[in-house]
């Protein structure tokens, strides 16, 4: 217990220091400003707070005759209402500085927000892919959402009010000790430190409930999108009820922690009422019998009950800002954590720019695993010549998609040397190696966004014009212009509403503006008809000429051009050399080839055998004539 203790005070210190940057943000002095005056503002509001009780006591004493106002004596009633007046304009100030604390101090929270949000975002974008593979979206964006959030409250509550609640306490304390003796002081103090002890022992028993509501929220939120984003997975299984069940579960054990959350909270005020009571009675009774004792006046009653109830508002703030600050901190704790993860494939110190020639390649003995006890690649070693086409095939498994993953730098290798133009990809930045390379992509996935916008994603610069004639050239123009709004149709979330072939020359058309020396394409031509693959491999031709190309494929007709194919299995290089010479050498490559053209044969038997008696059933529907 001491330990987890110890454990979490010092996380609960290390994200303070985090914090430290945004609540004083370097290079904004007109924030730091704000901070500043929103500071003076509060304090000087305290200390007109305190005379609040003083006017509450003189004006109540003059009533009673029982002050002479500094030997003035003026009409008692005169007196007693320009007291009463005093009162309520000291109220007035002190509600106007903290309106104008708060108005101060909004965009420096808001601002921390944003930059701590922009911090989060981009570091999302520099961390690996293997980091985003392993991490589930909606997990990740409602941690970020949850942390944004929690940055606000505790960017307010620490600068602006734990010290000055803090400040207003000593002031009172000092005040009755002066005023009225150590017995009063004695009460305040222990009071307070009652009612402080038992909300910081509460608020902690709190927040283990409230993290287990935030991961509970979270574990429903993850499956809610991973089960939305299966939608046609779900349906092709009829899995809908098992979906709402597992969904439901977790919103069972959330409604769980939830209720526990607000039945704890209600637990918390009951009890913070409670020791405030106590503490008030004993004061209030010891003034009375002092009244009665004729040591005090009916004003010095009024004035401890006023000052008793002024210290109730920052203490019932403790209570509030330790809550809030913890339950913030628990929110943000998450996305600091992701600001801490490191990327597993980082810039070399002395990374320089790429320098691009015309794109030659060279793979020379690499070693790769994602997962060190399996080897996937086992020593691989090819070229692609610059402006040349080198065709990678092999059975699924084999780790011809990882090449290309190697190749842009997704993974770093564990031996041997990937080199683009001479240079060790290792040594250039990601940036300028990235900036070389085009990539279709197996699985093309597309922004929720317009057709247009897909396609100039390639080259946000690009003007109508151009992103009409890439489309052009991928073989997409004229079927975006059946669309009903052509270009500025929308594509649905990750291009749901267009077909596999659709978006993949959506995919080839943003490469055509993006223009790179050097093209890997994924195989580009699976799951394909005949009629669109034609299509495709025409626009393919066109976009790999005087490229450096290197095609990742299924199927063997798309290859049959290449300058090298290199035939992979199980990790290693099983043949290589051009179509003619692998199909003479009757290996893997010519028994694959072999089996692709009898699939293909009778493919098309099939087809004109559909096709035939087709026209049979026509026929002998067809009337007699
Ligand atoms: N992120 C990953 N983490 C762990 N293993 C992976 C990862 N990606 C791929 N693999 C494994 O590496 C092996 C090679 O995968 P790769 O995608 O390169 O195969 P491929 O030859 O392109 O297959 P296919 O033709 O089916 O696309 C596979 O066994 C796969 O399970």
């Amino acid at each position: 217990m001491a330990n987890g203790k110890t454990v979490s005070e010092s996380h609960l210190l290390r994200t303070l220091f985090n914090l430290w940057p945004y609540m004083w943000p370097a290079g904004r002095a007109d924030l730091k400003m704000r901070v500043v005056w929103a500071s003076v503002y509060l304090l000087v509001s305290k200390f007109v707070l305190l005379l609040v009780p003083y006017f509450f006591k003189w004006s109540t004493d003059a009533l009673n005759g029982r002050m002479d106002l500094a030997g003035a004596v003026p009409p008692l009633l005169a007196g007693a209402v320009a007291l009463v007046i005093a009162y309520n304009v000291t109220r007035l100030i002190q509600l106007g500085l903290n309106q104008l604390r708060d108005a101060l101090f909004a965009s420096v929270g808001q601002h921390a927000v944003r930059q701590l949000a922009y911090k989060t975002f981009v570091h999302m974008h520099e961390l690996s892919l293997r980091f985003h593979l392993e991490r589930k979206t909606g997990g990740l964006s409602r941690i970020i959402e949850r942390g944004t959030k929690g940055i606000e409250t505790i960017v307010r509550f620490t600068i602006l009010n734990s010290v000055p609640t803090v400040i207003e306490f000593l002031l009172t304390a000092v005040i009755f000790w002066w005023g009225y003796g150590f017995s009063y002081l004695a009460v305040t103090a222990f009071t307070v430190w009652a009612y402080i002890w038992f909300t910081i022992r509460a608020s902690d028993w709190r927040i283990a409930i409230r993290r287990s509501m935030n991961d509970s929220d979270t574990d429903a939120n993850t499956k809610a999108i991973d089960s939305l984003l299966n939608f046609e997975t779900v349906k092709y299984f009829g899995n809908e009820e098992m979906e709402a069940k597992r969904f439901d579960k977790s919103m069972e054990r959330y409604e769980k922690a939830a209720t526990e959350v607000w039945t704890s909270l209600g637990w918390l005020n009951f009890g913070q009422g409670v020791i405030f009571g106590i503490g008030t009675t004993i004061m209030l009774v010891l003034s009375a019998l002092a009244v009665q004792r004729g040591e005090q006046t009916v004003g010095d009653f009024v004035f401890v009950n006023s000052m008793l109830l002024q210290l109730s508002v920052p203490l019932n703030f403790i209570g509030f800002v330790y809550r809030e600050i913890r339950q913030g901190l628990t929110d943000i704790e998450q996305m600091f954590d992701l600001l801490e993860v490191e990327a597993e494939v980082k810039d070399a110190p002395d990374a320089v720019a790429l320098r691009i020639g015309q794109g030659a390649i060279s793979f020379k003995d690499v070693h790769f695993a994602y997962d060190p006890a399996r080897p996937i690649l086992k020593g691989i070693s090819f070229e692609v010549p610059a402006g040349k086409t080198v065709a990678v095939v092999g059975p699924s498994g084999a780790g011809k998609s990882t090449l290309s993953r190697l190749l842009y730098r997704f993974y770093d290798i564990q031996s041997g040397t990937i080199t683009v133009d001479g240079q060790d990809i290792r040594t250039v930045t990601q940036k300028s190696l990235r900036s070389v390379i085009g990539m279709v992509p197996q699985d093309t996935v597309l922004f929720n966004d317009t057709v247009a916008y897909n396609i100039r994603y390639g080259r946000t610069s690009a003007s109508d014009g151009e992103v009409f004639a890439a489309a052009e050239v991928a073989q997409i123009a004229h079927f975006i212009e059946t669309l009903p709004e052509g270009f500025e149709t929308k594509v649905g979330e990750r291009g749901l509403k267009l077909s596999g072939g659709e978006k993949q020359r959506v995919a080839i058309a943003r490469t055509i503006l993006k223009a790179p020396p050097i093209l890997i394409l994924d195989e580009a031509t699976s799951a394909l008809d005949t009629t669109t693959e034609r299509e495709i491999q025409t626009a393919l031709d066109v976009v790999s000429k005087n490229r450096t190309t290197l095609v990742i494929a299924h199927r063997l007709s798309t290859v049959i051009g290449a300058d090298e194919i290199i035939v992979l299995k199980s990790g290693e290089i099983a043949e290589r050399g051009t179509h003619a010479a692998l199909l003479e050498r009757n290996g893997l490559y010519a028994s694959m080839w072999n089996r692709q053209r009898e699939a293909t044969q009778a493919e098309e038997h099939l087809k004109q055998v559909r096709e035939s008696d087709e026209l049979g059933v026509i026929s002998r529907l067809a009337p007699a004539s």
